[in-house]
């Protein structure tokens, strides 16, 4: 890891933490339905929510899919980049969308998906993901198609390169827009926010954690506007482990 790296066991207690899964807290697998949150990462995730500091998930999975990872935990979260939220207090809200203009275009982009076998379109209802990862040959194609997809369909969608994907995402989805909603509302108000993220997708949310004066953490390598740097999805076990440790003793016994 780069930098000092913050916040401190006093300092805990006024922090919001967010964070994004996939190459985040959870390891990049072949496939997504692969992916899992590491036994010590979710004991530590439980052990801040059971200390009053607020936590909330902030990714591009939908929230059906991030509680069935997340379990027994049921977390404030964010999905599809910021499509469809639930605050802290259980209430849903989802960006307001044509829901039968994105059907048609499921229908379109399954038709030209089978094109090229191989490449697996993850259907998320309110965005497509295409996967390329077991087929590095048809990233060329991939992005062909997005780059179609989101030309043609610009009112409703807009094209979200990824690890091994090109995604179309709702048009305003935002991860840095859904962490200034959770940041105007309790238990994360008047909180010092944290966000840790390692994608292109999540430098909308280091982008308003810096100007909320927060500490914004990138997992990995690749230019990034976050102030500090964790090596490895091993790493911010690590560290999430250094930081929840003192509760279990001196600050919180
Ligand atoms: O915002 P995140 O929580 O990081 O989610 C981003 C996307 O993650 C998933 O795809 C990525 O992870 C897969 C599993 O490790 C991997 O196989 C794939 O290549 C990656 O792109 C997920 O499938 C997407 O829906 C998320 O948007």
């Amino acid at each position: 890891m780069n930098g000092q790296c913050p916040p401190s066991a006093q300092d805990l207690q006024n922090c919001a933490f967010f964070f994004d899964v996939d190459g985040t807290l959870a390891e990049i697998q072949p496939r997504p339905e692969l992916v899992f949150i590491p036994p010590a990462t979710l004991a530590a995730l439980d052990r801040l929510q059971a200390v009053g500091v607020p936590i909330a998930v902030i990714s591009g999975r939908r929230l059906a899919d991030l509680d069935r990872l997340f379990e027994p935990l049921r977390l404030p979260a964010a999905g599809v980049h910021g499509a469809e939220r639930r605050a802290a207090d259980g209430r849903l809200r989802r960006l307001d969308l044509d829901l039968e203009a994105l059907r048609q275009i499921e229908d379109e982009l399954v038709q030209a998906c089978a094109r090229h076998p191989g490449l697996r379109l993850e259907n998320k209802g309110l965005a497509f993901a295409l996967h390329f990862r077991l087929a590095p040959e048809l990233e060329e194609a991939a992005r062909t198609l997005a780059e179609d997809f989101s030309r043609r369909h610009a009112r409703l969608l807009t094209l979200q390169p990824g690890k091994c994907v090109f995604e179309l995402k709702p048009r305003g989805a935002s991860k840095g827009e859904v962490i200034r909603e959770f940041m105007h509302e309790p238990p994360f108000s008047g909180r010092v926010p944290v966000f840790i993220g390692d994608d292109l997708t999540d430098e909308a949310g280091f982008q308003t954690v810096n100007a909320l004066g927060g500490h914004s953490f990138k997992v990995g390598p690749g230019e990034t506007i976050a102030q500090r740097r964790l090596d490895s999805v091993m790493a911010v076990e690590k560290w999430l482990d250094e930081l929840v440790r003192p509760l279990k003793t001196e600050v919180y016994p």
